[in-house]
């Protein structure tokens, strides 16, 4: 029958006695045997991905024949947080089976009991799968992130030892401090003088990739204060885009090839990994000569150069390289990405930004900033500038969804029977917007519900509000992250007001944390002080 139409199409006709042409023939019986194959694997999977089999007691949306959720995902991909919070919202369920072609069975939940179990109560059970693996390994190594099982454990010790807030106090709170006076005198005084719009999202992702390559490797990179790109900070950017397409495409390898066919001109991923990798050992490499006459430094990779790997030997280059780079991977977008998100909120929200600064006008002065330990007492005690960064991550957490998978089979609180090889998968973003998980208000930033009658700080359950992870495997940096991203906003609302430029659209773009798409253009003008 098609063979038929098709002849008609290219105006091909056979006389009664010509024999039939042998091409069109076959290609009549394979799209008739795939029309039949395709009718049956309709009928047995109507409303699914071919091949998947439903489980009893799971939750499963309905998707299209044999294709199941893929189209609808491939549909919403630019907005897929949005895509999981609709699916929980319309199904009125907290977990629920994903049916999509290519991925492995999928159960996704956003059960704050279900998460708190994963991440901490049967957390031997849930690894990061051989998909992570497979697709991060040249850029993270064997570092931390990347590490299950005994590596990981080992690496988790050396650096909790190191990676303390009451041995960085001093280092760290000066390190932001300092990256804070560059960034105001290079980026922001230049704005208001000048009067033009600043890209605050990318402000903010040249200060933290300044202050942690200075934490982490003891070098100036100096981003904020060169208008060109530095190689090393393309090359990392690509590298941590590229992670995302990988992870989300398992043909990426022949994706990356086609690339590089198509754009031959342009830096191939291993090319990117190679610049990140000669930075690091040229670094290494001297600080291996400065630390043999004798010198003393500060930074991450001096402190780890002391310690021993679970074999008893002193760490090699590459393992140096691995586990530095870890944190600066770990540190870098995240906290700059939370900066973003929270002056975005305060922009929109005058009377909590007022709040903020009267909490500020209290707590610190101006000789704070040349007064690091100070600095740090001070913000300690700043409830309400807490309860608005922890309300940001809530609605907008820097690592959005997250994945895991089973090396057995469990069962979780709310009865959900999970087997060995499954992924489990959970939508920070779409748990914090979810009103049966943080009620009515839930899509309202309202920085108060962090706050307890009695005036405290309230303190969710992980499982509640996973927005730094939970469980054994907890952000390392969470109370760092929390230090500079305080620093930042004390000093930025304390000197300066910003005003979003009217017209753009800020939104997220799909990674695997959760940058601003288009950045975000402010204007900046210099605060008054308060009368
Ligand atoms: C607002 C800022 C930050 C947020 C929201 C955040 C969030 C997270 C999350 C969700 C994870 C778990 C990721 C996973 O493995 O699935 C994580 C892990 C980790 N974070 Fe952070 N992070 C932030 C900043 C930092 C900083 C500044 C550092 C240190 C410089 C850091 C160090 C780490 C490390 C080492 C891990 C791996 C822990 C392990 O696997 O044992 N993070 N973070």
């Amino acid at each position: 029958m098609f063979a038929v139409s098709l002849k008609k199409i290219m105006n091909i006709t056979h006389s009664g006695n010509e024999p039939a042409d042998p091409w069109f023939a076959s290609i009549g019986m394979i799209s008739s045997a795939s029309a039949i194959v395709l009718g049956l694997l309709a009928l047995k999977y109507p409303d699914r991905a071919a091949f998947y089999e439903r489980r009893k007691g799971i939750y499963h949306s309905r998707g299209w024949p044999i294709l199941g959720a893929t189209p609808s995902m491939i549909w919403n991909k630019e907005v897929i947080h949005e895509y999981f919070l609709h699916q929980f919202e319309k199904s009125g369920v907290l977990t629920s089976a994903i049916s999509s072609l290519g991925i492995p069975f999928t159960i996704s939940t956003i059960d704050p009991r279900n998460i708190e179990h994963i991440l901490k109560n049967n957390f031997e059970n849930y690894v990061k799968g051989p998909a992570f693996d497979e697709a991060t390994q040249d850029l993270l190594g064997h570092g931390i992130f990347n590490s299950n099982g005994e590596r990981w454990k080992y690496q988790r010790k050396t650096a909790s030892h190191i990676f303390n807030v009451k041995n960085f106090k001093d280092q760290f709170t000066d390190v932001f401090l300092n990256g804070f006076k560059i960034m105001s005198e290079k980026i922001f005084d230049p704005a208001v003088k000048e009067n033009h719009s600043v890209d605050f999202h990318d402000a903010m992702y040249r200060f933290t990739l300044d202050s942690f390559i200075l934490l982490g490797f003891g070098v100036h990179l100096k981003t904020l204060s060169t208008k060109e790109k530095v190689p090393f900070a393309t090359s990392f950017d690509e590298c941590q885009r590229n992670a995302i397409r990988r992870l989300t495409n398992p043909a990426w390898r022949i994706g990356e090839t086609v690339r590089h066919c198509l754009a031959p001109w342009k830096k191939t991923i291993p090319q990117h990994v190679e610049t990140i990798n000669s930075f690091a050992s040229d670094v290494i490499k001297n600080r291996r000569d400065q630390v043999a006459k004798g010198e003393e430094h500060g930074d991450l990779l001096s402190r780890f150069m002391k310690c021993r790997n679970e074999k008893g030997n002193l760490l090699d280059d590459t393992e140096l390289r691995d586990t530095v780079l870890n944190f600066v991977i770990a540190g870098r977008d995240t906290t700059a990405q939370s900066l973003s998100w929270t002056f975005y909120n305060l922009m929109q929200n005058p009377a909590i930004e007022e709040k903020l600064l009267e909490e500020i006008r209290e707590h610190i002065t101006d000789s704070m900033e040349d007064d690091p330990p100070a600095m740090y007492e001070a913000i300690k005690h700043m409830t309400y500038a807490h309860a608005v960064f922890h309300e940001t991550l809530r609605l907008h957490p820097s690592v959005p969804n997250n994945q895991k998978y089973a090396l057995n089979d469990d069962i979780w609180p709310d009865g959900t029977h999970i087997q060995k090889g499954d992924y489990v998968v959970w939508s920070p973003w779409a748990q914090g917007r979810c009103v049966s998980v943080w009620g009515e208000d839930a899509k309202i930033f309202k920085p108060e519900r962090w706050i307890t009658p009695e005036g405290d700080l309230r303190r969710e359950s992980q499982g509640q509000w996973p927005a730094f992870h939970g469980g054994p495997r907890v952000c390392l940096g969470q109370n760092l992250a929390t230090l500079q991203a305080l620093i930042v906003i004390v000093f930025l609302l304390k000197r300066y007001k910003l005003s979003l430029v009217p017209g753009q659209e800020i939104t997220y773009l799909v990674s695997l944390t959760l940058p601003m798409k288009n950045g975000m253009s402010v204007m900046v003008e210099k605060r008054q002080p308060a009368q």
